[in-house]
């Protein structure tokens, strides 16, 4: 089984960076979550209690990330990982963090992880 549930480029502004000057800043962050679930629950009776709701998730995900300031892109990714296994019904989540105004040249930066639900156990 292979079902998924995706949020594709969820922008949360917050306070993000590793120098003194970004810590004074709100900077914008551009978020991927890839979700593996059960879809068939939800579909077979058609209730939105039975599905991984994405937008309870990006709710969650923007209140995680403006409710303190954090210095590494990696830190936002672990904590959306932990945040997506822990509260709903996800084995497996793959999360990307894009800082797209962190080096000019580039169109943006990211990284990338993906957690399993057993990894939190
Ligand atoms: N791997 C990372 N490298 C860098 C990060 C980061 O979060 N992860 N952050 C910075 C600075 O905050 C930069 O974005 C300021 O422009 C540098 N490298």
């Amino acid at each position: 089984m292979t079902d998924q549930v995706l949020i594709e480029a969820l922008r949360v502004d917050t306070v993000i960076g590793v120098y003194e000057w970004e810590k004074t800043i709100q900077q914008t962050l551009v978020i991927d979550v890839v979700m593996d679930c059960d879809n068939r629950p939800a579909a077979e009776q058609d209730n939105i209690d039975l599905a991984v709701d994405y937008a309870r998730v990006s709710d969650a995900i923007t209140e995680l990330l403006q409710a303190q300031p954090r210095q590494l892109i990696e830190t936002v990714a672990e904590d959306i990982a932990k945040l997506v296994l822990q509260q709903f019904a996800v084995r497996q989540v793959q999360v990307k963090v894009a800082k797209p105004a962190a080096v000019a040249a580039a169109q943006q930066v990211a990284v990338r992880i993906s957690r399993q639900a057993n990894e939190y156990q």
